[in-house]
């Protein structure tokens, strides 16, 4: 056979497969459309939920468990995030939130977290994208949370004192920077970015440009803006902030730790069921004396639940009184939980559960 021969039989056959795949994608979308079809019969004047962040963890977690290859589990489960996207989409175009301006790692996380089939709109602050979902102006949001070089977003975390609203999903995003500029590089004297970006290049900045000028702005998508149009600018971005404003990558991933990533929430109006694998955030406001963190976190400890992050903020009522943010494994439902969470209301003056949800899948 010619390599012409051998070609045209191999595609014939990805036509064929093509056409199953496209089958059973619709096939898929019929039964989305059904499933639909049933939350609206039963609805009985409730606000329905087509969105069910802990089933589609649960779809995504069988895709990647049942994979063979050679697509990679990762690349497999983006492919049915997408799919499982589009389908809700047919239930209810989704409207998201996040903190803008567009080309924001935050916006990539959104996207990452629903899918490309959403609606998502950009806020100045994160303050904007709390309130948008409280008003059931957006269905979700999604703000950072912290960053694994930088810490705590401590904006998101007030936030939560005084919002009804419930995490429902969090996203782990890789974050890679790079040095942007549509000048020639004799020419830069100013590099602009966002405070918590020049802070995670501060390393590479030192050795490489030590001499210009440092410029905190309030995003990396407006340090590209600028810099795309400033003669002798530069800026600190990613890549949709580059592509949005068509902007040379003069070096790339230039972040000083190799596995800097930003945590971001997802943030809606209603409570989320348990996925199996889930995680849930609490806030507890605890008495100023002796040992309040010790009887706070002894629970946790007694009935051997792992805690994954604890940070303190002050809160803003009296002075040296602390909110705790404590993020642990299981969910509000689970019995061991339940106990664990009266014990710690009873060491404390309060403790609100700031929603449990599925860890994340991507
Ligand atoms: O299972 C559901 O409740 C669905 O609506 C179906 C489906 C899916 O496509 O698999 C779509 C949207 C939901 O967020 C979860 C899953």
């Amino acid at each position: 056979m010619s390599e012409e021969q051998e070609l045209s039989k191999l595609r014939d056959q990805i036509d064929q497969i093509d056409q199953q795949i496209q089958q059973l994608v619709n096939d898929r979308a019929k039964c989305a459309q059904a499933v639909a079809e049933v939350k609206e019969r039963y609805a009985q004047g409730q606000q329905i939920q087509f969105y069910r962040p802990e089933r589609e963890a649960q779809v995504l977690r069988k895709v990647m468990d049942r994979n063979q290859g050679p697509i990679a589990n990762e690349d497999m489960a983006r492919l049915f995030r997408e799919v499982m996207s589009m389908c809700l989409a047919l239930e209810e175009p989704l409207k998201v939130a996040y903190l803008g301006p567009q080309g924001t790692f935050t916006q990539a996380a959104a996207l990452k977290h629903f899918g490309h089939s959403v609606l998502c709109e950009s806020q100045v602050s994160i303050s904007d994208v709390f309130r948008e979902v409280e008003a059931g102006t957006m269905n979700y949001g999604v703000v950072p949370v912290e960053n694994s070089t930088e810490g705590v977003v401590t904006h998101t975390l007030d936030s939560f004192a005084g919002s009804s609203l419930q995490i429902c999903g969090e996203v782990a995003l890789r974050i890679h920077h790079h040095f942007l500029s549509n000048t020639d590089p004799e020419k830069i004297t100013r590099v602009y970015s966002h405070p918590q970006s020049l802070a995670q290049c501060r390393q590479w900045l030192d050795s490489r440009w030590a001499k210009i000028e440092r410029i905190p702005v309030s995003s990396n998508a407006e340090a590209a803006r600028r810099a795309a149009s400033e003669e002798g600018a530069a800026a600190i971005a990613g890549d949709a902030a580059a592509e949005l404003y068509s902007i040379k990558v003069l070096a790339s991933s230039i972040e000083d730790m190799p596995d800097n990533t930003t945590r971001f929430l997802i943030i809606g109006r209603d409570e989320t069921d348990a996925s199996g694998d889930d995680k849930t955030s609490i806030m507890v406001s605890s008495r100023n004396q002796p040992g309040a963190l010790y009887h706070v976190l002894a629970p946790f400890h007694e009935k051997d639940i792992s805690l994954t992050r604890i940070e303190t903020r002050p809160s803003g009522v009296g002075t040296w009184n602390y909110n705790f943010f404590i993020d642990f494994e299981g969910h509000v439902t689970n019995e061991n939980i339940k106990e664990v969470l009266g014990k710690v209301s009873a060491s404390a003056t309060e403790v609100k559960v700031l929603g449990s949800y599925p860890k994340a899948v991507l």
